[in-house]
């Protein structure tokens, strides 16, 4: 496994051309953006953690018919540091690194003790964001940085604490119609309290043309939820929205302010900060995006860990939602490389299964409801909302499905009612084996795999003018534990889930986690020398197929 995992892989500067079996559709054009940990082992240190790994880009630029493929390592601060001191220097998730401390590579960087939170590292080893005209690699800490998306270089590092005061964000951002931002972050103990920030980044400045007027200059809070506990707020990696709502789930799955404080001293890492509750209720908060404040009810569920939300959307009154959801924090744990890469299938196992589930938060509450009563009038589910006696609301879910994660969907229909979902089959080990295509309507399902066959998470593409919410393409990198088997693009027709088109390459990639497809035919995947700048393109207010 360590094919998969641990072993550091060789970035492909020069674009190379795919091998494509099957016909690409001639509509498909643009680059397929994706990001993921690459490099594991720095000289003689290793990371601990698969999350830790330094962020490799990549790209597939799919233009009439043909593939280019490259990939990069992103030269963030963290990856300089490291690759110059020939060592790990830099602290991620599950690796505490002692640098060299006559040398400052970040700003506040050592000075631990003086600061109840410590400078994080900017290696955004996450997700690719859309901000206007440009493009972003993220993790979860302040730090984002900005790519070239066509050369895969690296740009300006962004620090989200000059624009809205948050010490953590999430690589999960939301997009409207017009590509504007909706984000959540964490802000710690700042003037005395730790909430969670709702923010939001215009798509485009009014004077964007102007040079260096980046969008997030325009970065405005939309609204604070003050954590209910000030020194262990809740750990979140993506948060729902519909229509008029924003959902949030305060799980009990919380960082120890604390305990972060002091674990450079201690000699742990930020992961042992992290400890799951199982005592404690998840607290539903429902953000009305019109008044910009959380709405008067208070709704909680049982203790779960959710890491992606899929969608939510608004029906009867009622806002129904979707997650992946765990009975405890024991993922993060199975990705320790040590679990990892021995005896992967006894080490690897899940204690905890995802499961999909289906919330449902009544919107109108009616004051004489009688106290045990369902809320919830839906016909389309079962899940429950229970009057409790001091005005609370119990929620449960309905159990949609057992054993998938990456969830994507049609994102046209994001906050809005939809019924495909599209993601990695999971079978009770972390990494997944197969694609699913899952019909909330009908509850059946329908997959692609192959024998040795690693998919990453599959990213939906609607074909020009689609009418169903399933016309389109997924498309997936697969990489192959068989040596012989070259990785490839996979192009799935959405609908049948049968195989449009694959496109080899030649060359050593790696499991990556996110990404996103920036449609348009305008960049020449063979004739951009890696140092170019990108072209200026005409902003067309379109939002990325996140
Ligand atoms: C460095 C660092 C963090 C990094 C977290 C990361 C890198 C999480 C990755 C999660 C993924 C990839 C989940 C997939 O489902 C924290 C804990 C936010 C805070 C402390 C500093
Ligand atoms: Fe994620």
């Amino acid at each position: 496994m360590d094919v998969l995992f641990g072993r550091n892989k060789k970035e492909q500067l020069e674009p190379v051309r795919a091998t494509v079996t099957g016909k690409i559709p001639t509509w498909l054009q643009g680059t397929l953006l994706r990001n993921g940990p690459g490099m594991h082992t720095v000289g003689e240190t290793s990371y601990n953690h698969w999350f830790d790994g330094l962020a490799l880009l990549h790209s597939f630029a799919i233009k009439d018919g043909e593939v280019y493929y490259r990939s990069k390592y992103l030269r963030s601060d963290t990856y300089n540091a490291n690759i110059e001191a020939n060592r790990i220097v830099v602290s991620e998730f599950g690796t505490m690194a002692y640098p060299d401390p006559c040398k400052n590579i970040f700003s506040k960087a050592f000075s631990y003790l003086s600061h109840t939170i410590p400078d994080f590292t900017d290696n955004c080893l996450i997700n690719i964001m859309k901000c206007g005209e440009d493009f972003y690699a993220t993790t979860e800490t302040n730090y984002i940085r900005k790519i070239n998306p066509q050369t895969l270089e690296t740009l300006e590092k962004v620090d989200y604490r000059k624009y809205v005061a948050v010490n953590l964000a999430t690589s999960h951002p939301h997009y409207d119609e017009a590509g504007n931002i909706l984000n959540m972050g964490t802000s710690i103990v700042d003037k005395g309290k730790t909430k969670y920030v709702i923010f939001k980044i215009p798509a485009a400045a009014p004077d964007a043309r102007k040079k260096g007027t980046s969008p997030l200059k325009r970065t405005e809070v939309y609204c604070s939820i003050p954590s209910h506990s000030l020194l262990s707020p809740s750990y979140y990696h993506s948060f729902g929205i519909t229509k008029n709502y924003v959902i949030f789930l305060e799980q009990p799955f919380r960082l120890d302010i604390l305990k972060m404080a002091t674990a450079y001293i201690r000699g742990v890492n930020w992961a042992s900060c992290l400890a799951f509750h199982g005592e404690d209720k998840t607290y539903i908060h429902i953000i009305d995006q019109r008044t910009r404040k959380p709405v008067q009810m208070k709704f909680y569920t049982d203790p779960m860990v959710v890491f992606h939300h899929v969608n939510a959307y608004e029906e009867d009154g009622c806002i129904l939602f979707d997650v992946v959801a765990y009975e405890d924090n024991s993922l993060y744990q199975l990705f320790y490389l040590a679990n990892l890469n021995q005896n992967f299938n006894e080490h690897s196992r899940l204690t905890s299964f995802p499961t999909l589930r289906r919330f449902a938060v009544p919107l109108h509450v009616d004051k004489n409801a009688e106290v045990g009563s369902n809320l919830i009038k839906v016909a389309s589910t079962t899940a429950t909302a229970l009057k409790e006696k001091d005005d609370q609301i119990y929620c449960q879910p309905e159990l949609l499905f057992e054993g998938l994660e990456l969830p994507r969907i049609n994102y046209a229909h994001n906050g809005k009612p939809y019924r495909y979902i599209f993601a990695a089959e999971v079978e009770w080990s972390p990494v997944p084996t197969k694609i699913i295509k899952y019909d909330i309507l009908t509850k059946s399902s329908i997959r692609w795999g192959e024998e040795n066959c690693w998919p990453a998470e599959p990213l939906f593409v609607p074909t020009p003018g689609a009418k169903d919410e399933d016309d389109g393409v997924i498309l997936s990198t697969v990489i192959s534990t068989d040596p012989q088997k070259q990785p490839f693009l996979l192009i799935l027709d959405a609908k049948s889930f049968t195989e449009v088109a694959r496109a080899f390459v030649d060359v050593d990639m790696h499991l990556d986690l996110h990404g996103i497809f920036i449609p348009g035919a305008d960049w020449d995947a063979r004739k951009q020398a890696p140092s170019q700048k990108p072209r200026d393109r005409d902003s067309d207010g379109v939002a990325p197929q996140t």
